[in-house]
């Protein structure tokens, strides 16, 4: 089966070397290639990783056309403009979303951006502790692959250092992928402003509880979040300088000039999720202590006493 990479960030990049160094032909497009196709490497987005041989550059996004299964590494609000833009070219592929969050505007996550977008398609979620770095430097990862009926497709895209593993709870796996992010986030608030580890462990934990509430609502198998994608995501995310939405929150804790020009996925589905929980009536306090600090409704220290403050409750 024929793949491509739509989304030559660091992440859409590390997926195509890592698949291409496994033999396979891989397609990458870029909407902005650069010299990429001359300079076999990503020095935009990823750089010191050669291309593998069998890793071509797309010239034009119709050359995906060629391919069986597409993996979508745009970010997760650029996610369904980009599917309405071209939905022509992806009727009956598998697209394997490989972004984390949820939808601002819509309230969805990206298998049913999938499914709206183009109703023809098959949708996968491709989702898990992985940063891009780690993959193209041919570290060993394991990662959730969701998808219907998915035993060729986990085969497909299985690499020497990728271990997929499978599950048929799309919904599940992309919600631990997107909620990571804004634990993540309030993680690094919490060292940035010199809360101690204690009080990481406590958000990761009760953040986590967040997790399961918003997943039992959005009909999730409450298994899922114990798997790569939610509980080995959210220990990966919430403790490594390497991720841009911990580093984000780390910036914000201690007042540091915020980065600019990453891709901080939590950000945008704080704000998603808080809305749903507004209007599912679910608590979910971390995620709005989140919001209200990047809004500046409240500074760190209101919104840990907020936190602290909450009604006495059984775990
Ligand atoms: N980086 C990582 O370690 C991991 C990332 N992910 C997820 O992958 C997704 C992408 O992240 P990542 O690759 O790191 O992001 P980057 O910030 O590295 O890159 C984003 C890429 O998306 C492209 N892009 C943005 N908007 C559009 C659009 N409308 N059409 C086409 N291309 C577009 C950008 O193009 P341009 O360069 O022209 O701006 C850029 O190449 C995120 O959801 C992230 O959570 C998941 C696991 C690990
Ligand atoms: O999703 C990731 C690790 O699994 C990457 O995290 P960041 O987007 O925070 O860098």
């Amino acid at each position: 089966m024929s793949i491509s990479v739509l989304g030559a960030g660091a992440f859409g990049t590390a997926l195509a070397i890592s698949l291409a160094q496994d033999g396979r032909a891989v397609g990458l497009w870029a909407r902005d290639p650069g010299d990429m196709a001359s300079a076999r490497e990503n020095t935009r987005r990823l750089p010191g990783f050669a291309f593998p041989d069998s890793l071509t550059v797309l010239e034009k996004i119709e050359d995906v056309q060629t391919s069986d299964i597409i993996l979508l590494a745009v970010p997760m609000q650029k996610l369904a403009g980009f599917l309405a833009e071209n939905a022509t070219l992806f009727q009956d592929k598998t697209l394997v979303a490989c972004c984390k969050g949820v939808d601002l505007q819509s309230g969805l996550g990206p298998a049913e951006i999938i499914q709206r977008s183009c109703p023809s398609a098959t949708p996968a979620i491709l989702s898990g502790p992985s940063f891009a770095v780690d993959i193209a430097a041919g570290l060993p990862t394991a990662l959730t692959l969701a998808c219907e009926d998915g035993e060729a497709l986990q085969a497909a895209l299985s690499t020497k250092n990728i271990r997929l593993y499978r599950s048929s709870d799309l919904i599940g796996v992309e919600i631990g992928g997107a909620l990571k992010n804004v634990v993540a986030i309030a993680c690094g608030i919490a060292i940035g402003a010199g809360l101690g580890e204690s009080a990481r462990a406590a958000l990761m934990t009760r953040g986590y509880a967040e997790m399961q509430r918003y997943a039992a609502l959005k009909g999730a198998n409450s298994d899922t979040l114990s798997g790569l994608s939610g509980f080995g995501d959210l220990t990966l995310t919430c403790s490594s300088a390497k991720s841009r939405n911990y580093s984000f929150g780390l910036a914000l804790g201690h007042g540091d000039p915020l980065p600019e020009g990453t891709t901080v996925e939590g950000r945008a589905t704080a704000k998603a999720v808080s809305n749903f929980a507004q209007s599912a009536n679910i608590e979910m306090p971390i995620a709005q202590m989140v919001v209200a600090v990047l809004d500046k409704q409240l500074t760190i220290g209101q919104a840990v006493e907020s936190l602290l403050s909450r009604p006495l409750k059984e775990e």
